[in-house]
């Protein structure tokens, strides 16, 4: 037996240790759990871009005992940021896994970009999330990145609970922010926390569990904080918010239901009890408010996390299908008991050991040494190192439990979104889902002898991040990368430079078209030929149909050139075949040919990514930027108005003219407006478009 000692800080930032005996014949130690499964909370922090999800995750790392000097965003040291680019351009990037302790309770947060062009990140950040920190800037209030992820935290039902941040700065107003959390997200917020002042006067909050005033003493960091009575001129307010919420806590529970009719308030325990089931069933989202900036706010945060988000246990047990045959399903629940099941969500380039591969552990243990199986692919991995990342430190540890968050080094096949489990029990977890590139710019290395280094980055980056492809084409010789946008194809150029070391010229980007088409045809096609010997026939007919937008495609182009065919259905109508001469090949042939013909009787048409874009802009500029909108194809959808006289334009604007729209933006304004897009829709590219695109196709041919 082997003696393996864990060490831990608790909340006071006393080290902590536990105890782990190891048995050398069994790959699997007998773990005493540090931490019960239900003191685990997997949490991740979503918000629109700037809203304060580092500076708030910068905090919350520091109070909990794990960092000892702060970073600044602005000054490019915050731990979370680690990579290069990040500090540079000072946005978070990738999501950084970081294991922590607040209250006896193991945190366990994933930092999850706010940029659209790294949606991606923050879906499969969801994926293995058990709820969320929503953030909200109380100035701009629920903003359209806020919006996208709150529906992607919907889709995976993630249980969240809302922080209206920056409540110092100059209109900040937290009960529009709690009405944006009506009207724009369509959720029901529960408002536990009321603030005391706003702006340059923002002391702290009324605690409305407790009724009590929580002040702090000052603004720098590790400020102290004391329960107070609440301030005379707020007690109405906080009367008024305090039966709100319980009457919305009772709902769901009839013996307290009962007991508030005979005019019976619960008690602190259970008014806790009640808002704890109403966040994991998603009935209403708890709200609170602070300043991360200012340190005032975090650390009640950190008790609502413990408080109301839900451990592993909480939640529906794990499901997936057994690798040999698809259509059983297998369910795992959360125990160190059940057979290893995990999913690896993640893929980095790591300085110091190459590849790391985070995995979020959903049953079972997993220890250094042994052997686990890919159940994707069918194949064995060795599990070398397992590390345990804090933001500025990792530990090897030996075993990591249910619930657990652990990067794994030197795995050698698996890939995003790919099960990692038991050898004797396998199961295939629910795959992500990943979306379509919609952008691609050629690129070749500035030296000959860096095309294999190239290709080997290209590779490595393509097996990190899904949503990024590539293709070469050796007829004229050509790299193309693909992906959700410029920020993220810029980002992988630069991660070429850095990390791989190949300096590329890139060239312009351009937008991932589609094709599809207007109305029925049906063809019939034979594909014969005789040329002594055995001959070739096969004979088809099929139907193309439209379909609806969004539906996908029932039949794949392998027409080389051109773009990806979508939203039609091919139907098999008739066909006949030769005893001797026809072949797979041949009706392989037949179809390709009915195909061809099919979709030009189809009235074929190109589709083009479509952008929902917001402007903000000050009032003086709105003409401005009205007009360079409408002259690059933009449809405005509405006006309206934001805080500190600025205007907010929505618009719709096809990818294609969106191009550098940053730096047009900044000259227009001088810097003071900004602006987000996501995705729409793919819609018709204009006749006039069509024909410029076929002519510049054809001079590239020629
Ligand atoms: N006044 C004020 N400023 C804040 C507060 N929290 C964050 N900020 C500032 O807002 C800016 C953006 O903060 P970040 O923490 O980088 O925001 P983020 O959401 O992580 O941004 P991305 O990584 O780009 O998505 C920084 O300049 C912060 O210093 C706050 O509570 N009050």
């Amino acid at each position: 037996m082997e003696q393996f000692v864990f060490t831990w800080r608790d909340d006071n930032n006393i080290e902590l240790e536990n105890e782990l005996t190891c048995s050398r014949s069994s790959p699997f130690p007998e773990a005493k759990r540090a931490v019960p499964l239900k003191d685990y909370r997997n949490i991740g922090i979503m918000a629109h871009i700037d809203a304060g999800k580092t500076t708030t995750t910068e905090r919350i790392l520091y109070y909990t005992g794990r960092n000892y000097k702060i970073g600044e965003v602005h000054e490019g040291t915050a731990t979370m940021d680690w990579m290069e680019q990040e500090q540079e351009r000072g946005i978070t990037i990738t999501s950084a896994a970081t294991t922590t302790f607040w209250n006896k309770h193991r945190i366990n947060i994933i930092d999850t970009p706010g940029h659209v062009d790294f949606t991606l990140e923050v879906e499969r950040a969801l994926r293995v999330l058990d709820g969320a920190i929503c953030l909200f800037d109380s100035v701009a209030g629920v903003e359209p990145q806020s919006e996208t992820v709150w529906r992607q935290a919907d889709k995976y039902g993630v249980p969240r609970i809302c922080f209206v941040n920056k409540m110092d700065r100059l209109g900040a107003n937290f009960f529009r922010t709690r009405d944006m959390i009506i009207t724009n997200l369509g959720a029901k917020p529960l408002v536990i926390q009321i603030p005391i002042g706003s702006e340059d006067n923002f002391q702290g909050v009324i605690d409305l569990v407790k009724m009590k005033a929580i002040l702090w003493s000052g603004e720098e960091l590790g400020a102290k904080f004391v329960y107070d009575d609440i301030p005379t001129d707020l007690e109405e307010l906080a009367q008024e918010y305090r039966a709100l919420l319980i009457e919305n806590i009772v709902e769901s529970d009839d013996d307290a239901m009962e007991k508030y009719l005979e005019g019976v308030e619960p008690d602190e325990e259970t008014i806790k009890k009640l808002i704890r089931k109403g966040t994991i069933a998603s009935s209403f989202v708890p709200v609170l408010c602070g300043s991360a900036f200012k340190n005032k706010g975090v650390q009640p945060l950190l008790d609502a996390v413990v408080d109301y988000l839900p451990s592993p246990l909480d939640l529906p047990s794990m499901k997936g299908t057994d690798p040999e045959n698809p259509e059983v399903t297998i369910e795992r629940t959360a125990s160190d008991d059940e057979p290893f099941s995990g999913l690896a969500f993640k893929i980095m380039s790591d300085p110091f050991v190459g590849s790391l591969t985070f995995v979020r552990v959903y049953a079972g243990k997993l220890a250094a040494g042994s052997y686990v199986l890919n159940a994707n692919k069918g194949k064995k991995e060795r599990i070398g190192r397992l590390l345990e990342m804090h933001a500025n430190s990792r530990e090897d540890v030996k075993l990591a439990l249910t619930g657990d968050i652990i990067a794994l080094a030197g795995l050698k096949d698996t890939i995003t979104g790919e099960t990692l489990c038991d050898p004797d029990n396998p199961i295939v977890l629910e795959r992500m889902d990943f979306p379509d590139p919609v952008i691609k710019v050629a690129i070749e290395p500035k030296t000959k002898a860096d095309i294999d280094k190239m290709a080997t980055g290209l590779i490595k980056l393509a097996q990190e991040d899904p949503s990024f492809h590539f293709s070469r084409d050796e007829e004229i010789n050509q790299t193309v990368i693909e992906g959700m946008g410029e920020l993220h194809l810029e980002i992988i150029v630069d991660r070429l430079k850095r990390e791989f070391k190949v300096e590329a010229n890139v060239g312009a980007p351009q937008v991932n078209y589609r094709e599809s088409i207007s109305k029925v045809s049906e063809v019939k096609y034979v594909h014969k030929k005789q040329s002594g010997g055995q001959g070739q026939f096969a004979d088809v007919t099929i139907r193309f149909e439209p379909m609806e937008p969004g539906s996908g495609y029932e039949f794949k182009s392998e027409i080389k050139g051109g773009y990806p065919v979508v939203d039609v259905r091919a139907v098999l109508v008739d066909g006949s075949y030769h005893d001797v001469d026809s072949s797979v090949l041949a009706f392989q042939l037949a179809a390709r040919g009915a195909f061809r013909d099919g979709m030009k009787r189809a009235g074929p048409k190109m589709l083009e990514p479509i952008m929902k874009v917001e402007v903000v802009t000050p009032e003086e500029h709105l003409g401005d930027v009205i007009g360079d909108l409408n002259s690059r194809r933009g449809q405005i959808n509405s006006f309206g108005d934001k805080p500190g006289g600025l205007k907010v334009v929505d618009a719709l604007v096809p990818l294609a003219e969106m191009f550098q729209y940053v730096s047009t933006l900044r000259g227009m304004t001088k810097g003071r407006a900004s602006y987000t897009m996501q995705l729409s829709k793919f819609d018709v590219v204009p006749q006039h478009i069509q024909n410029q695109l076929a002519s510049k196709e054809q001079e590239v041919a020629a």
